[in-house]
């Protein structure tokens, strides 16, 4: 049974006088990939900034699994399950592929200073489970000859790959991806298409994502939301949406 993982409410982002996200609501069931849609400034990254709590949102209410969690700062978030992909992939882009994903573990697990220096039993097991981790992890992605690369030379496609397994290795609940077909070629679209429907079944993650890439959000959401001007037009099934005369005309402005 699929119920209300993450539930936002009367959402409010104002930048001095801009109101940038103005009184948004809406629900991610925890088996399901719940998309926000619209034109160019609509307020979409402002509310995935406010849920992933790098923004402080005016007003409103953000409850995690129930627990309320809006005004957390990121990292706090993050160890309720929640965590984000960026527009711009942000990696370390100088340490390697498999550091990358060591490294997202170690803010993840909390591994003692005192048993880290002394190099204690538990400590060496926990080390060897995340090498073993990151290598289930890149062996999933397709990505694991490329281990020993610096993730900055890693052609765009593998490193939004690598992003998300960034995220996917703190094992999630909530996966949010903002923009993340941007920059990719149509055989890499639709990998992306594969690899969201796959996460979700095998991984039982749900996901949020940002797009602008219509193929791939009718493809592959089960519900959209759809924004204009900080503001909810509607929110319902891909094939309502596409054909709503209200979301056409906010794509196509007015006559
Ligand atoms: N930090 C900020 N300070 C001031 N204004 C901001 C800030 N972030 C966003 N805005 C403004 O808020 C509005 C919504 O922007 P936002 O980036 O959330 O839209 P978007 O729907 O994600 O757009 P895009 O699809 O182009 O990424 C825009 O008018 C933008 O200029």
């Amino acid at each position: 049974m699929s119920e209300v993982l993450l539930e936002v409410s009367g959402l409010t982002m104002r930048f001095g006088g801009l109101l940038a996200v103005d009184h948004v609501e809406f629900n991610v069931k925890s088996d399901e990939v719940f998309a926000i849609i619209g034109p160019n400034g609509a307020g979409k990254t402002t509310v995935f900034n406010c849920v992933g709590g790098f923004y402080k949102p005016t007003t409103g209410n953000i409850v995690m699994d129930g627990k309320p969690i809006q005004g957390l700062p990121s990292h706090k978030v993050a160890q309720h399950g929640l965590v984000r992909t960026f527009q711009n992939v942000r990696l370390f882009k100088s340490l390697t592929v498999l550091e990358n994903l060591l490294v997202a573990q170690h803010t993840h697990i909390e591994t003692g200073l005192v048993q880290g220096l002394l190099k204690t039993p538990s400590f060496r097991r926990s080390e060897l489970e995340a090498q073993k981790r990151a290598a289930e992890w890149l062996d999933f992605m397709g990505i694991r000859e490329y281990a020993n690369r610096e993730a900055g030379n890693l052609a765009y496609g593998h490193q939004r790959r690598l992003e998300i397994a960034r995220c996917m290795i703190t094992q999630p609940r909530l996966l949010m991806l903002d923009e993340p077909a941007a920059g990719l070629n149509p055989q890499e679209k639709r990998d992306l298409q594969q690899l969201i429907d796959l996460l979700r079944k095998e991984f039982g993650v749900a996901v949020l994502l940002i797009e602008h890439d219509m193929s791939l959000v009718m493809g592959v959401s089960d519900r959209i939301l759809v924004m204009e001007h900080g503001k909810p037009i509607t929110t319902g099934l891909p094939e309502d949406v596409r054909t709503d005369p209200r979301v056409i005309k906010a794509y196509l402005g007015e006559e």
